[in-house]
């Protein structure tokens, strides 16, 4: 969506810029003598620099070195904030391919204020659906995408939440409002910062963000303008599981940066019948602080770099020329089987190395098929543009590990990037006209490898990825300050086309000269000897293969691995300028043409007639829809109204059964607890009246046996008294044992000549008092009695009875 706040278009300059001397670290070095092409040719980094270019470039001699210039007194905050959009002059002219007439960049400043009402993501940000023409990259779209900017492009990417994530249920901490493609903030809440700001990029790629339009906002116009002689570097920073590599690798569904990139460099030379390319890959590996080359036959080659004059070079890098798509995946993938992967706690392929992934393209003005007009070679035509396209894949910043050897990369791995956190915020200091001293691009090989691009030679963009988790906030903020920094780093990248007799495209085509030569001066001959003819062999299957490597829209096929990226919609000057045969006679070709212009004059007329018909279309249905719309309207919002009436009683219903329900549920569990208390006393109070039955029961069994006992010793007692000396002189009366008892004799245990003493007071006592009294005395005595404790039984179970009563009447409320 376009941001609806443009400003002063007017503050866009055209300002000629001198040439830099500045050489990219991979670019513009061919070698000084090359004689065969190899498929995995090995060049000298180090051959004669490229010439300055004779004058600079400006937009009226037809270079491309529009400058979009910012105010020195602007604040770098506000640089930051300041966004470059690629603006589409409506009815341009020009076809896409006539660089020197229309390579000249239409941009519009655009600059971003917070957007109001803006609508966050919540819910949606793991589900919304994408734009479907952003998807695939269309060519119309590039036009006028190609420029040189003074800012790193930085994009943030949010990926999704990974499979841990989605079991812990966390929610994305980060809103990305809907309508505003520039702005990401911490969602409110959020546990363990406090950070509130808005913070602004260039492009926030949301989690359902695919692949294909991280590319078509985040890439496509770098590699446009490395095809158009700019060095760019496109690069993933973040923290490791980020989506680094995802984003640049992708999967076979879904190709990421590189593959995209390598099939629009092959559709971009299809697409330009004025030029021819010569193309070269190269691939390395930055593993604890050693470089190796990936595209070396032998495993685990190491580079060596060094600081010259011209900046930092790498000696003895494989350079492999390629002709199609296809053969620079196969290199790819060597590459990748090379590259140091390994688990660690967060990623199960986690890089383990940083990884550059590096094309050299040359490129020069070739005479269209069909310009006949003989015309002697001009100073434009001897220029050879050179750039390099480097992609770079950096290891993920990252914590402790459980492994000792993931921990010892990881040293490395965090130190590297510690320092081009360094360098890049002294750039931005330096930027800010701050004080700098030094800027520590020494410190480590990576940022050595980035020095000529970082201090201004290369249009860069990043794109910064971070996790949608809390779990991950600590890094995603660092990573979002250091996509900050970048922002304010100012670049100075110069288009390179410049006469360089050691370019390679160069040095080919005066070899394809000379074997053609001397292959028609022995046409007429005869075959001669047998070395002969093997030497015109050699010469030809060399001539071949020359032809081969120089890339024109003619020899270069489309994909047939069925690459999504090669589904790319033929652009409008590939149909324009169709596959020529270079055999077919003027004649024909103007035949052909005449044909053409009747078909085209006849489509015309079409048109027209077309157009004359729809303007005098009636109007009245237009009229009739707009009166249905409002229709439409009208019953929508009755329909609404309805709703809203409907919804209302059912919800007061509702709200009245809950509080009944409530309050019922209430009472019934205060009932439930007074029921569980007299429960315990209940059970408590028969726990106890048992024992007491039971301590009752052996007293009355004790009581009766003695009762017995008395009533025998009493019958003995009362015997006559000559019977009475042989009775209990015979009579086994046990002894009275009756402790604490009502009716017991002063001691417990009695001897019998006591209880004979006893007797005979019993029989004196006994006959004067009357039986039937005795019978009931004994009766209360069993009965009654003090129980163990002392307390009267009939008061314990009075008492007993209370308790009993005691809950009853508790219960009655119930
Ligand atoms: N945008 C995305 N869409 C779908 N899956 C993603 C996305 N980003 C990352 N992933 C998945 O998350 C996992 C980790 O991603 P990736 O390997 O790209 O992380 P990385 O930042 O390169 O990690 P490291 O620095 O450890 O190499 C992979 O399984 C990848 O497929």
């Amino acid at each position: 969506m376009e941001p609806r706040y443009k400003v002063k278009t007017s503050s866009v300059q055209a300002t000629p810029r001198p040439a830099s001397r500045t050489r990219g670290i991979f670019s513009s070095k061919t070698p000084a003598s090359v004689v065969k092409p190899h498929p995995l040719t090995s060049h000298d980094s180090n051959a004669p620099d490229v010439p300055p270019m004779p004058q600079p470039l400006s937009p009226k001699d037809g270079g491309s070195s529009l400058r979009l210039k910012i105010k020195s007194s602007t604040t770098p905050e506000a640089r930051s904030r300041v966004l470059i959009k690629p603006h589409h002059a409506a009815g341009r002219s020009h076809p896409i391919g006539n660089h020197h007439s229309s390579a000249t960049p239409s941009m519009k400043l655009v600059t971003k204020h917070a957007a109001k009402g803006s609508q966050s993501f919540e819910d949606e940000w793991m589900t919304a659906p994408i734009d479907s023409t952003e998807i695939i990259p269309t060519f119309e779209s590039f036009e006028g995408d190609l420029a040189e900017t003074e800012a790193v492009q930085v994009s943030i990417r949010v990926r999704p939440p990974n499979a841990m994530e989605q079991r812990m249920d966390t929610q994305c901490i980060w809103t990305m409002p809907e309508n505003d493609q520039h702005s990401i903030k911490l969602a409110k809440g959020t546990e363990g910062s406090r950070e509130d700001r808005d913070w602004l990029f260039d492009r926030i790629l949301p989690p359902q963000c695919q692949n294909s339009r991280a590319y078509a906002t985040s890439a496509r116009t770098h590699v446009r303008s490395a095809m158009e002689g700019y060095n760019a570097v496109i690069f993933a920073y973040g923290q490791t599981a980020s989506g680094k590599t995802h984003t640049l690798t992708g999967s076979t569904l879904e190709p990421g940066i590189i593959p995209l990139a390598i099939s629009d460099l092959f559709a971009q030379i299809r697409s330009t019948p004025d030029r021819e390319y010569l193309l070269r890959a190269s691939y390395i590996e930055l593993y604890n602080e050693t470089i190796f080359d990936l595209l070396h036959p032998n495993n685990g080659h190491e580079l060596q770099l060094s600081e010259t004059k011209k900046g930092v070079i790498i000696h003895g890098l494989t350079e492999a020329p390629v002709k199609n798509e296809d053969e620079v995946r196969r290199l790819l993938r060597s590459g990748e089987d090379k590259r140091r992967v390994g688990a660690t706690d967060w990623n199960s392929r986690s890089s383990r190395s940083h990884c550059v992934f590096r094309i050299t393209i040359e490129s020069r003005a070739r005479s269209v098929a069909g310009d006949e007009t003989p015309r002697a070679p001009s100073r434009d035509d001897k220029k050879t543009r050179i750039s390099t396209l480097s992609i770079i894949d950096l290891a993920g910043s990252e914590k402790h590990t459980s492994s000792k050897e993931r921990n010892a990369e990881g040293k490395y791995i965090n130190q590297s990037l510690l320092t081009l956190k360094l360098v890049i915020s002294k750039l931005a200091d330096l930027a800010s006209k701050r004080n700098v001293t030094h800027i520590p691009y020494r410190d480590s090989k990576l940022t050595r490898l980035l020095q000529n691009s970082l201090s201004g030679d290369a249009l860069i963009s990043v794109i910064c990825t971070v996790s949608p988790s809390s779990l991950n906030l600590a890094e995603s903020i660092s990573t979002l300050a250091f996509a900050q920094g970048l922002k304010r780093v100012v670049l100075k990248a110069q288009k390179k086309e410049v006469v360089d007799p050691h370019a390679l495209i160069q040095q080919y085509q005066e070899e394809i000269a000379d074997l053609k030569a001397q292959l028609r001066a022995k046409e007429g001959g005869l075959a001669g000897s047998k070395s002969e003819r093997e030497k015109n062999d050699a010469m030809e299957t060399r001539l071949n293969e020359l032809r081969s490597l120089i890339l024109t829209s003619v020899n270069v096929k489309s994909s047939d691995s069925g690459h999504p990226a090669a589904m790319i919609p033929p652009s409008p000057a590939k149909t324009k300028y169709p596959p020529l045969d270079y055999d077919r006679s003027s004649a024909e070709l103007q035949e052909e043409l005449h044909a053409e212009q009747l078909c085209r004059a006849e489509l015309e007329d079409e048109v027209a007639r077309l157009k004359a018909e729809l303007a005098t279309r009636p109007l009245e249905p237009n009229a009739h829809i707009i009166q249905l719309q409002n229709e439409v309207c009208e019953l929508k919002v009755i329909a609404d109204d309805y709703e809203r009436h409907l919804r209302e009683p059912s919800r007061k219903v509702r709200e009245d059964v809950e509080k009944e329900y409530v309050e019922k549920m209430r009472l019934l569990e205060n009932q439930l607890d007074s029921k569980r208390i007299w429960a315990h006393r209940l059970d408590e109070n028969v726990r106890r009246l048992t024992a007491e039955n039971k301590e009752l029961k052996t007293r009355h069994d004790e009581a009766e046996a003695k009762v017995l006992q008395i009533v025998e010793w009493i019958n003995a007692a009362l015997m006559p008294g000559d019977q009475l000396s042989e009775s209990l002189s015979t009579a086994s009366l046990d002894p009275l044992v009756v402790p604490n008892n009502d009716f017991a004799p002063a001691t417990s245990y009695m001897p019998k000549n006591t209880l004979t003493l006893s007797a005979s007071r019993m029989r004196a006592t006994f006959s004067q008092i009357n039986l039937a009294n005795f019978n009931d005395k004994f009766g209360t005595l069993t009965l009654g009695g003090k129980g163990k404790n002392g307390l009267d039984q009939d008061i314990l179970r009075e008492e007993s009875h209370l308790d009993l009563a005691e809950v009853a009447s508790d219960d009655e409320c119930f």
